[in-house]
This record gives structure tokens, sequence and C-alpha cells, in this order.
């Protein structure tokens, strides 16, 4: 969140270490703690959540959901306590939300208010500011929702709610979960039946957790135009029934290590408790295709999901054309793909990836400046990054460089890892971001590194 004491940036220095070894184990996965938060405020009784992200980003999830009457406590063993004031019983919140730095809590709770007869403002910082509302403001207008934003259709924004809602069906015109997500959590309170159409399958989390919180909800896959749809519908009025839920670790988050690990020479990394949910799952696959030795061990189920633990090895990569129709499943993790691409023999071509441009930064441009910056070989196109690799020697970027972050954690956080495959080591601008998603990252990174 912005709402940072200290509001100074605070540079860093990532300098090469040793081989990174041991095991090491990432924070809960951040998608699904936002959704327990989320589902658990709108069950009657007490859900219980384990291994909940504590990062500022999920944080403002509990804070919102506590602004609009649910209980929510965190216990001295680190479970979090829920309890919800049921479907259409949330309460207008006295003061504006503030979403800090993330666009998951801020489109998701936009769905939620959009049925309740409240009325609610979201604010956030200066990247999610600039972040584009109109995607969820489309679809909740439809509903009977009202709005005022921000030129541009951006935060600050009012939202009037209303109940009765109007049931809809939607065709999603951008792959985004968040928008699937805000759709179907504003046809929880709305008589009927909500449908969304989905032309190209997205992390399908909010599915998952509405049927165990007990939604009446089906997919059904049919032949579209371009290849399989998703069809989703979602019974309205549903009565949500509390739950115990044990958050697997973030693969957005492994990712970080997982390519350190493949990068730094002598490394051999497990990664312990990855969810390897299908729908996010692409980059570990790119990156076997690029040769990189990434072995699951001991696969399982945890609340619900996929997962297993990882075991890395240090390995030579080769360039590749990555298939744009597995953007969707890897969406977060392009910025440390770009690096792993940067370390590789030959080239690695992207494509297809205009969603980059509105996360927390433009992240094509941001890391075609830091990678650059770095002394990698980076071309900017349009709709992705051509790479061509140093063949596993390491970066050399200019002595004064400075990997600018925007406010944006996966840019801070790869650069990092780029600092570990450089000579001169990488200076990221301000390391603050990185709370968002992945508090205790650098400490992780020095344990691994140390053995
Ligand atoms: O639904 C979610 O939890 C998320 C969806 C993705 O956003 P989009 O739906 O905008 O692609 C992703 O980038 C974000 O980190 C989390
Ligand atoms: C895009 C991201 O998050 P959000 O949209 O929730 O800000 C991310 O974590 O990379």
């Amino acid at each position: 969140m912005s709402a940072s004491p200290d509001t100074s940036p605070q540079p860093r220095r990532f300098i090469p270490a040793g081989p990174l070894t041991g095991s090491i184990r990432v924070p809960g996965d951040k998608s699904i703690s936002h959704r327990s938060l989320m589902l658990g405020a709108l069950a009657v009784g007490e859900t219980r959540v384990t291994g909940l992200l504590e990062g500022e980003d999920v944080l403002a999830t509990a804070a919102a959901m506590r602004a609009m009457g649910a209980t929510i406590t965190r216990e001295q063993d680190g479970t979090w306590s829920i309890f919800g004031v049921g479907v259409g019983g949330l309460l207008q919140p006295a003061e504006p939300l503030d979403m800090g730095n993330s666009g998951t809590s801020t489109r998701l709770l936009m769905g939620l208010v959009a049925s309740h007869a409240i009325t609610a403002t979201f604010v956030g910082d200066a990247s999610l500011s600039r972040r584009p509302m109109g995607r969820v403001i489309d679809p909740l207008s439809l509903i009977g929702a009202e709005f005022e934003a921000s030129e541009g259709g951006t935060l600050p924004l009012t939202l009037r709610g209303i109940s009765p809602a109007v049931p809809i069906t939607y065709r999603l015109p951008v792959a985004s979960a968040q928008v699937k997500s805000a759709v179907l959590l504003a046809g929880l309170n709305t008589a009927g039946i909500t449908t969304v159409i989905e032309p190209v399958p997205t992390r399908d989390h909010s599915e998952r957790m509405l049927r165990g919180f007990g939604a009446e909800l089906t997919v059904e896959e049919v032949d579209g135009a371009d290849g399989p749809e998703r069809i989703i519908t979602l019974t309205g009025e549903a009565e949500l029934k509390p739950q115990t839920i044990e958050v697997p670790g973030d693969p957005s988050s492994a990712a970080f290590f997982v390519v350190a690990a493949l990068l730094v020479p002598g490394s051999d990394l497990l990664v312990e408790n990855v969810g390897l949910n299908p729908t996010r799952a692409g980059l570990f696959e790119v990156l076997r295709q690029m040769g990189g030795s990434i072995e699951e061990v001991n696969a399982r189920e945890v609340g619900g999901e996929p997962v297993a633990d990882l075991r890395v090895r240090h390995s030579q990569l080769t360039g590749i054309e990555v298939d744009p129709a597995i953007a969707p499943a890897m969406i977060d993790e392009f910025p440390i793909l770009f690096v792993a691409a940067a370390l590789a023999k030959g080239t690695t071509t992207t494509s297809g990836l205009d969603e980059l441009r509105v996360k927390e930064s433009d992240r094509l441009t941001a890391m075609a400046q830091a990678l650059t910056g770095a002394g990698a070989s980076v071309e900017e196109r349009e709709d992705g990054l051509v790479i061509h690799g140093t063949g596993g020697a390491r970066l050399r970027g200019s002595a004064n460089s400075r990997a600018r972050t925007h406010l944006d954690h996966r840019i801070a956080m790869s650069m990092a890892v780029a600092g570990l495959a450089s000579d001169d080591g990488v200076l990221v601008d301000d390391v603050r971001p990185i709370a968002t998603s992945f508090p205790n990252f650098i400490a992780l990174m020095e344990g691994a590194a140390a053995g």
C-alpha cells in the first residue's frame, strides 16, 4: 500500500552471491488469499485460513472487508479468523477504501459492492491510480451500478451499488481473471443467473473457491470461433458456508527463486509447497522448454489446488519463441522470464503481451529499460520483447545505471535476480514495493544464497 510511514525510496544493490541451495518456502498465494478474505467475509459463521499471504495488497483487502462489516483477526500462530456478514449483508464503509497498490483488491471489491445497496469510494497509490477500471465499470454498469470515476476511468472512483441488481451475460473483451471475478462476485447477491463467457481461460481460483464455499456454479467448455471457450454460470442470492482454508505457496513468488537457481552456477534448490494450478503454472513449462531442470517432487493437493515441491538445478537455458497462448497462465511472470532470457543462449521472442502495459507499471518498457541498463540486449516491440541472451555469461551493465521499478514489486524482484547473475550487481531504485506481495523476499534470497 501507499500508506508506508516512510515515503522515501529505498534503493538497494543486489550483488552476485553463492549458489542457491537448501530448501525454502515462499508465502501464500496472493490470488487465493484475497479471495479467502472476501468469500469468508460473505459467509455466515467463522472461516479459518492458514498460510494467508500477509503482504500489503492482501492486508488492504482485509481492511476493506472489516470496513464493510466483517470481523477479521489474526491469531498468534498465524491463523486468520473471519466472521462474515452473509451475502447481501455488506455495510457502507465510513471512509474511502484504500486499495494501496492492489488491482485485484480494487476490481474484485468493486464487483462485491456493485450488487449491494451501498456507496463506496476507492482510492489507491500513484501506480494503481493510473490503471484502467473501465474494464469492470462496463459490466457492473450493466447490472445497474453507478460510477463517478476520474478521467480515463481511473481511481479515485465512487461506486453506488444497487440491490436488486440485474443478472447479466457478459463476454470478456479482455483475458482477465479480475474482470471475470468482479462479474461473478457481483452475481452472488443478484437474483437469477449471472453468466461469464471466457474466450481465453484465465486463473480459475474464483470458480474453485466459490464452489468450495457452496455457491452453485457451473463451467462448460464449448467450441468458439477461435477455439474452446468457457461458459461460467453462477446462481445468485447464494448462501456461502464458512470454510477452513490452507493457502498453497504462490507460484508467482516461487518464480523468482526458480529463475535465480537456474541462472546461478552450482545451485540446487528445493522450493517447497508451490501451487501448480494449470491456469498459473505456464512459466515452469516455458523454462523447461528452454532447458531448465525443474523437477516436481511430492505432488499433492492443498486447499483444492495441485501443489508440489520444485527441485531446481542450475541449467544452461536456450532462447525460444514463447507461444502467446500460454500468456494468461503466466501473466505476472514475464518480468522474471525476461531475466532468464537475458542469460539464455540465443534469442527469446515474446508477443501478445499488451496486458503487461497496464499492470503496476508498463512492464514491457520497464523491463526493457532496466535490463538494457544492466547490460542485456533487448528490443521492445508493441506487444512483447525480443531478448538476445548472453549464453550464460554474467550481465555487465554500466557502473552508474539504476533499475527503475515504478512502484512495481515484480520489476524490483526481477532485477534483484538479475543482480545475482551480473558481474557488479544491479542497483534497484526502490525495494519498498516488494512488500506488496512478498515481504520476506530479501531475507529468503540471502538465506538461500548462504546455503
Ligand atoms: O485475479 C487475480 O487474482 C489476478 C489476476 C491477474 O490480473 P488480470 O485479471 O488483470 O490479468 C494478475 O495479474 C493479478 O496479479 C492477480
Ligand atoms: C498485477 C499484479 O497484481 P494486481 O493486479 O493485483 O495489482 C501482480 O501482482 O503482478
